[in-house]
């Protein structure tokens, strides 16, 4: 079956032409497919033999919600979808004062395994294609009737890991035909590959580029993350400068406070000394506890972020939404997971 939902306009146009249909159908089924229909027989500006050619050959395969949180605090929902497949992914919808927001998933599990992280426990399962993120955002805004204007991919998995279809994604989402979300609009989120984050500063994106970094220094950073093995930190900061000078756009560090592990004031000092030279922000995340996780949340979470403005650092601590309901990504999965185990 052709993947007929991660199929650009050109594609889908050329598709449509190899059926003998004019150039234009082509926009009808791009436009039908991000306004989220779950089956060709919606498309109803099309011929029924052709609805029905579509339905033979393509496949359309919306996800469906398995559970659904609203959180009473402050309204943030919280989605377990599960895909054609049998697999499930989160995407949590978040109401800001600057708009509606979605954090969404790019890969079934993920095989980073940071130490801290619920969506990594059970590893990779494998990538999500880019229709399937689309659909998050689609889905997500068509179940919850709440217009969404900015996505960040912050969900379970790692987007430099399968960064083909996330740029397929981003090309998807920002088409005028389609949703329409501005590349401002949107946040890619890496533990730091090193790889991907130079072919981002080649592509120039206007995307905004969040570091997942952690701890400044290499003993700290290898204890919490596997990646740094691969890519050290040394090497990160330096790629994170490269992005700077290329693309002239500031990044955003993302920063769990762990107890005791990288939250001394030495490594606010070293931050500020590694990230001399560029605009960067800071962003202090009070670590979500993972039953799985050696790690505790920090006590030390207003005294890094003065120290950090000492320098002249942009530093804000993340406020955190959701909190009486599963938001801390993959935990839900996991908790779906556990459940099927328990029923076989
Ligand atoms: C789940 S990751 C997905 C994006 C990408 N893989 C990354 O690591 O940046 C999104 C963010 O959540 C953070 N995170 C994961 N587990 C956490 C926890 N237990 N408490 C606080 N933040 C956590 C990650 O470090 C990362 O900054
Ligand atoms: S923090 Fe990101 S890279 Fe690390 S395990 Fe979790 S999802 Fe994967």
């Amino acid at each position: 079956m052709i993947d007929i939902k991660s199929m650009s306009l050109e594609e889908i146009t050329v598709l449509l032409k190899s059926m003998g249909q004019p150039a234009f159908r082509g926009k009808q089924v791009f436009t039908w497919l991000h306004k989220g229909v779950s089956y060709f027989e919606e498309m109803s500006n099309l011929s029924k033999p052709l609805r029905e050619a579509l339905a033979k050959d393509c496949a359309l395969t919306p996800p469906q919600v398995v559970y659904k949180q609203v959180s009473k605090l402050d309204g943030t929902v919280k989605y377990l979808w599960e895909l054609e497949d049998g697999n499930c992914i989160e995407s949590v919808l978040m109401q800001y004062k600057h708009g509606n927001t979605i954090c969404i998933s790019s890969q079934v599990g993920c095989r980073m395994g940071c130490a801290f992280c619920a969506s990594t426990v059970a590893g990779k399962v494998r990538d999500l294609t880019a229709g399937e993120m689309v659909d998050q955002v689609i889905f997500t805004q068509k179940d919850s009737g709440l217009p969404i204007s900015n996505i960040v991919l912050m969900g379970i998995g790692e987007p430099l890991d399968n960064m083909d279809n996330v740029l397929r994604f981003l090309e998807l989402i920002n088409h005028g035909d389609g949703m329409n979300i501005g590349m401002r609009h949107i946040s890619l989120s890496t533990c730091g590959i090193v790889t991907g984050i130079d072919r981002l500063a080649e592509l120039g994106l206007q995307i905004t580029l969040s570091i997942s970094l952690h701890a400044p220094d290499n003993q700290s950073r290898s204890a919490m993350m596997p990646v740094n093995k691969a890519f050290d930190v040394e090497e990160l900061f330096q790629a994170c400068h490269r992005y700077f000078k290329k693309t002239g756009r500031r990044i955003s560090f993302e920063y769990a406070m762990v107890d005791g592990v990288n939250d001394s004031d030495a490594q606010a000092d070293l931050i500020a000394k590694k990230l001399k030279g560029m605009p960067g922000h800071v962003n202090l995340i009070p670590l979500n506890d993972v039953v799985e996780s050696p790690f505790k949340p920090s006590k030390r979470v207003s005294a890094f972020q003065k120290r950090l403005e000492s320098h002249g650092l942009t530093a804000t601590v993340r406020r955190s939404l959701g909190g009486d309901i599963d938001a801390s990504c993959g935990q839900l999965r996991r908790k779906a997971m556990e459940e099927r185990r328990a029923n076989q």
